[in-house]
């Protein structure tokens, strides 16, 4: 277990989540006042460890409250917070300089093939500072969209972030989203303006968009490059000098948070929690806020950098979490994944007062499509919306106004964020964005629009649960809720992938789509045609009749008790298709 205040970092086994959301308010007030101007940082030389001293030298006991700073790396996707952890870990001598490092936060099989951060991860940096030595405990998070829940939890065990912002592409979807994220948590937020070594960087222009969206200052931004570490040094003392210290009572009872928790099959369950209150020491008796179950501490340590904590599965945000967590079953646990269509939580409400008392409830959450309840039982349907953010070069908005209209989405602003950039606001029913909405957006903006969501509540919607059958027998895999005005179109949609992706059988195959026992839409997968009549050359009409008689009997057979096999790609193909139609 690993934590991020006061008594350094420890890890331990058997450990259930245990200090309760009522800790957080335990976490600091209002930022203070920063230091202003990146210019401010000094430029006294600093101490740092290498990797070969650090585990002799650091003292834990020496690193007081005081001299802790917890803080996060958030950004958009691709701004490059991973290799601005790889600097800062460099720095500090949590790892060794070599060329060969880069995103070694970035653990994950996964994480490694795709180039992106999928999990948020933790180290924790030395470092001497105008003759003080600090605790810089540092989480690196993901920037796609689908992966937003990391960067929210991260942040409950900070007091600061970096927000880092590339100077070329300027603010992003996520930017916006995860400064405010930071701003209401009550957190100090750096501007990093990264990648000022490209040939097209404008830091000056992002600056001014940072003064103008974030009301930050120009002159507290630090103009940096994380690839050619250009600057790096004054991030560091920008933690130190802007970030304020945890509110750590080291006399109080213990108090943590858990933010993150991983499973070794040898040691058990290892929870990185941060500290609000207190000490904790191995052989301690604790006890979960939550559940009420005392465990005893096994073992209390630092987290470096060479961990690699692996993570229960949160339901899937999109397609791309869908298939990174498919990948991560496969690679991590050899396991193989059924998937099926991503759904959202329905909810409905009970029209009569026997089945308020089956239910036990007067309004019902659906969280599984097949146990959707039948329009007689129910007085309405509400399904979940979110306020999305879509930043774009205006050339795009045309198109991305009609895509937004195709998913049901209400316009609530819009702004000029520079010259020729637009920050739209939408209100979107969640089903609508949660498979492609993302992969749309970006192919027909050419890559550069970016877009993020959060949550809003939920709406009255007419909707309706929608069967997809083959030969007869429903694919519950592929159940789905849709809006009564487009269950027409996405039936059809649905059944005409799904007859390019199942392969032809010996038997012909019926795809339909269905509204209860009504059929709205239909597709045949023809059957490969056995030539019975190869071997019989020449003349005797009845013997040729007789044969094809009997072929069309065993099809027949085949049809009905036929097993159709459909391939795993075909469902990810369908869902892909889904939304648009
Ligand atoms: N030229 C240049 N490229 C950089 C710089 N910093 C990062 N990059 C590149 O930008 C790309 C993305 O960098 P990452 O550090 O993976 O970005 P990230 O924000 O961690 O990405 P996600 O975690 O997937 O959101 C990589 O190809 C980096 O080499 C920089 O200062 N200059």
């Amino acid at each position: 277990m690993w934590t991020l205040a006061g008594q350094g970092c420890w890890r331990r086994r058997a450990l259930a989540s245990w200090a309760t959301r009522a800790a957080r308010r335990g976490l600091p007030g209002p930022r203070p006042a920063p230091t202003r101007g990146a210019a401010a940082e000094s430029k006294t030389p600093d101490r740092s460890y290498s990797s070969a001293d650090r585990k002799e030298k650091i003292d834990m006991s020496r690193f007081s409250v005081e001299n802790t700073r917890n803080f996060s790396i958030i950004a958009h996707v691709d701004h490059g917070k991973s290799t601005l952890a790889d600097r800062l870990l460099e720095l500090t001598g949590a790892i060794d300089k070599t060329k060969n490092n880069k995103q070694v936060l970035d653990k994950l099989q996964v994480e490694r093939e795709r180039g992106i951060t999928v999990k948020a991860q933790t180290a924790s940096l030395f470092y001497d500072y105008e003759g003080k030595q600090y605790l810089l405990n540092l989480i690196d998070t993901p920037g796609h969209v689908d992966f937003s829940y990391e960067v929210s939890r991260s942040l409950s065990a900070c007091q600061g972030v970096l927000l880092v912002v590339d100077a070329n592409e300027g603010i992003q979807a996520q930017t916006v989203a995860n400064f405010f994220l930071a701003f209401e948590a009550q957190l100090s937020v750096i501007p990093v303006i990264n990648k000022i070594d490209l040939k097209n960087a404008d830091p000056e222009s992002v600056e001014k968009q940072i003064e103008k969206v974030f009301d930050i200052p120009s002159d507290e931004c630090i103009k940096i490059s994380a690839k050619l570490g250009t600057n790096v040094e004054s991030v560091l003392q920008a933690v130190i000098k802007r970030i304020p210290p945890p509110k750590v009572h080291r006399k109080n009872p213990l108090r943590a948070l858990v933010f993150d928790s991983t499973f070794d099959q040898y040691r058990g369950v290892i929870a990185n929690v941060a500290l609000f209150d207190g000490v904790v020491s191995k052989g301690d008796k604790i006890v979960s806020a939550h559940t009420q179950k005392t465990y005893e501490v096994n073992e209390v340590g630092v987290l470096n950098p060479n961990e690699q904590p692996t993570h229960k599965l949160l339901g899937f945000l999109g397609l791309l979490h869908m298939e990174v967590f498919n990948q991560r079953l496969e690679q991590e646990y050899n396991a193989s994944v059924i998937l099926t269509t991503p759904t959202v939580p329905y909810k409905a409400v009970l029209s009569s007062a026997k089945l308020i008392k089956e239910y036990r409830e007067k309004e019902i959450t659906i969280i599984n499509p097949a146990q959707f309840p039948d329009k007689s039982k129910v007085t309405e349907y509400l399904e979940p919306i979110v306020l999305g953010t879509i930043i774009t070069p205006d050339e795009y908005i045309g198109k991305i106004m009609m895509l937004c209209q195709a998913r049901r989405a209400v316009q609530k602003n819009m702004m000029y964020i520079d010259q020729n950039r637009i920050m739209l606001k939408y209100l979107f029913p969640l089903n609508e964005i949660v498979v492609d909405f993302y992969d749309s957006l970006k192919s027909l903006s050419s890559g550069y629009a970016s877009f993020d969501y959060e949550d809003a509540g939920y709406q009255t919607a007419e909707l309706v649960k929608m069967d997809i059958l083959l030969n007869g027998n429903i694919v519950e895999e592929l159940v789905t809720v849709v809006h009564k005005d487009k269950a027409y179109s996405a039936g059809k949609a649905i059944c005409e992938r799904l007859k390019d992706s199942l392969p032809r059988q010996l038997f012909e195959i019926a795809i339909q789509a269905a509204l209860g026992s009504k059929i709205i839409a239909r597709e045949t997968v023809k059957a490969y045609r056995k030539n019975v009549l190869a071997k019989c050359y020449g003349g005797d009409i009845t013997r040729k009749m007789k044969l094809l008689k009997r072929q069309a009997e065993g099809k027949k057979k085949l049809r009905k008790v036929g097993n159709v096999e459909v391939p795993k790609d075909a469902f990810v193909k369908v869902l892909k298709t889904q939304s648009d139609k």
